[in-house]
């Protein structure tokens, strides 16, 4: 089985980011880039480091009307994505256009509630139920529009795995045991997510903030 690590390179500077994809590369199955890194160095950035080979995700949250979300996804063909993520709070249509629009090996998974929220933050949003209600709503509404699958944290994807079984789980909110967790309220060790069915685990700051990122990316490739 292939490393379900993707090492989110949530850095500022371009240099310093290939340099710690580098580093790691033979630890982490794929590199994902974020608003951080896509506003900072566009798609020049994202050129740069599909050069080192390994397969991109591109984490843009995409969330706008139909027509320009799918026109996003289009203009994004030229960096062939391994894997894009929409909102599912844009709702069907929106996620059903992204799919249309999408490159044909680009996975396009829906961000159901951000790891960094727990139930009382979503209760202030003005959406009744818990965080695992939310979850699973949002992920029968992106199995309905067709896209590959979801992105949720370790508590809810055994339930999303068993109601949904072909589909495509991302977690992020890993914490090998004792790291600090920082903004993200609903964590997991990778191992957890993994073995609960997660297919990509997202890790970022254990390893990119580690004193030794590739002794922390093989301590938690030895977990899995
Ligand atoms: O879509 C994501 O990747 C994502 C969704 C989510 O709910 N929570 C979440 O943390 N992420 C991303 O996952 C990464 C987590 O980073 P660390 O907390 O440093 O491991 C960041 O790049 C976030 O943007």
């Amino acid at each position: 089985m292939s490393n379900p690590v993707y090492l989110a390179l949530d850095l500022p500077q371009l240099a310093g980011a290939k340099a710690l994809a580098e580093k790691v590369r033979g630890h982490v199955g794929g590199l994902k880039l974020g608003l951080e890194f896509f506003c900072a160095h566009g798609a020049h950035g994202v050129h740069e480091i599909r050069e080192l080979g390994l397969p991109v995700f591109l984490d843009l949250k995409l969330h706008d009307i139909p027509n320009t979300v799918a026109g996003a996804m289009q203009a994004l063909h030229v960096l062939e994505p391994a894997i894009v993520t929409v909102h599912a709070g844009g709702g069907r249509a929106m996620m059903e256009d992204a799919k249309a629009a999408a490159g044909e090996n680009c996975k396009v998974v829906a961000v159901t509630l951000l790891t960094s929220m727990d139930g009382r933050d979503l209760e202030r949003t003005g959406v009744a139920g818990t965080a695992h209600d939310q979850v699973m709503r949002l992920a029968g509404l992106a199995q309905d529009a067709g896209l590959d699958g979801i992105v949720c944290s370790g508590h809810e994807v055994k339930a999303v795995h068993d109601s949904w079984r072909d589909g495509f789980f991302v977690v992020p909110g890993l914490r090998p045991g004792g790291k600090p967790t920082a903004d993200q309220k609903r964590v997991v060790t990778p191992r957890q997510a993994r073995d609960d069915g997660a297919s990509v685990l997202v890790i970022g700051r254990p390893i990119s903030r580690a004193d030794d990122p590739l002794a922390a990316a093989r301590e938690i490739e030895a977990t899995l």
